[in-house]
């Protein structure tokens, strides 16, 4: 079932069209990553789904609810986090989720839950100024789990991370469906930070939904393709390129698939080729999909400069 549905949802900024007519679909208990280039609309979409700015066209339908006519039903059904986090900072990681916690007017025990989930009951009696930015980005989400939302919507969580604090990140995100029962719709303009957490993607570009489905799905359906290493690029693009759509792919060649070509045979006639004409390779064969290659594939070239 869908926690979150979007129809034509679209919202302008002056001359700006910063969201066009996106229909998306957030399926209940899914990792959600949300992604495109800076610019594509992601957070004017997010802060649609939250109600903090009304669609120019188009609805939003949390839980078949209509965001703009049931605010505050939905208000408590879904916590946030955004590119602000105002923590008071000479507070401690505990008393600040107090202070949200009695506006919600919720027992004393969340405070202990959601410290909980994000791992952070070491630091609870800590000042928020000593913190990491990780730590404030978990406290963050600890205060946005306050009350149990059934959807967690998170903006950039990643951004200003370091490697570890991303990667504990990631596992994170990966696990908390099944921990908390929540829905997390997350957002990124690095696809390769997000899509080891997540069942479901939406790729935004230019302010539309290009592509979404289950990420399984969408790596299937992702271009295949053979990619060979040689330190003579140019001149192997020119013999391969008439019989095998053979492109420069920076230092490498890459030679596209159906989903029905033999990767076997297929290697073994451009080996034979480039060994007949007595050109030089150090490495062949499949390169396997990200959803770095969909991404590429989802959006038009004249577009893809913008990526
Ligand atoms: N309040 C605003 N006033 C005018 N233009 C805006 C406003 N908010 C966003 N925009 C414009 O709408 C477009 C989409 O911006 P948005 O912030 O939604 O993109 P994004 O994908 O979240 O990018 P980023 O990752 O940089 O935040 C951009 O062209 C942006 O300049």
């Amino acid at each position: 079932m869908a926690l979150v549905r979007t129809e034509g949802l679209t919202r302008r900024f002056g001359e700006t069209l910063a969201v066009e007519d996106v229909a998306m679909t957030v399926p209940d208990r899914a990792v959600y990553a949300f992604v495109g280039p800076n610019g594509s609309g992601k957070t004017t979409t997010l802060k649609m789904l939250l109600g903090l700015i009304a669609p120019t066209a188009g609805r939003v339908l949390i839980d078949g609810l209509d965001v703009a006519t049931h605010r505050e039903t939905i208000a408590r059904q879904v916590g946030a986090l955004l590119e602000a986090q105002g923590f008071y900072v000479n507070l401690t990681g505990a008393e600040n989720l107090d202070l949200t916690r009695r506006l919600l007017g919720l027992p004393v025990s969340e405070i202990d839950r959601t410290l909980a989930l994000v791992d952070m009951n070491h630091a609870r009696n800590r000042r928020v100024a000593g913190y990491s930015l990780g730590m404030r980005q978990r406290l963050g989400i600890a205060r946005a789990m306050l009350g149990s939302p059934r959807l967690l919507i998170l903006d950039e969580p990643t951004n200003g991370l370091d490697p570890d604090g991303i990667a504990q990140m990631r596992s994170f995100l990966r696990d908390l469906p099944e921990r908390s029962g929540a829905t997390v719709l997350v957002s990124s303009h690095l696809l390769s930070e997000i899509e080891h957490s997540a069942s479901h993607v939406g790729i935004m570009h230019r302010g539309r939904l290009v592509r979404e489905g289950r990420l399984d799905d969408l790596r299937a359906l992702a271009a295949r393709r053979i990619r060979i290493r040689t330190p003579e690029p140019v001149r192997l693009v020119a013999r391969l390129a008439p019989t095998f759509a053979a492109a420069l792919d920076g230092v490498d060649i890459v030679v596209p698939m159906t989903p029905a070509t033999d990767v076997a045979d297929r290697v073994a006639a451009i080996s034979r080729l480039l060994i007949d004409a007595g050109l030089p390779f150090t490495g062949i064969g499949e390169q396997s999909t990200t959803l770095e290659h969909l991404y590429a594939d989802s959006v038009p070239t004249d577009l893809k400069v913008a990526a």
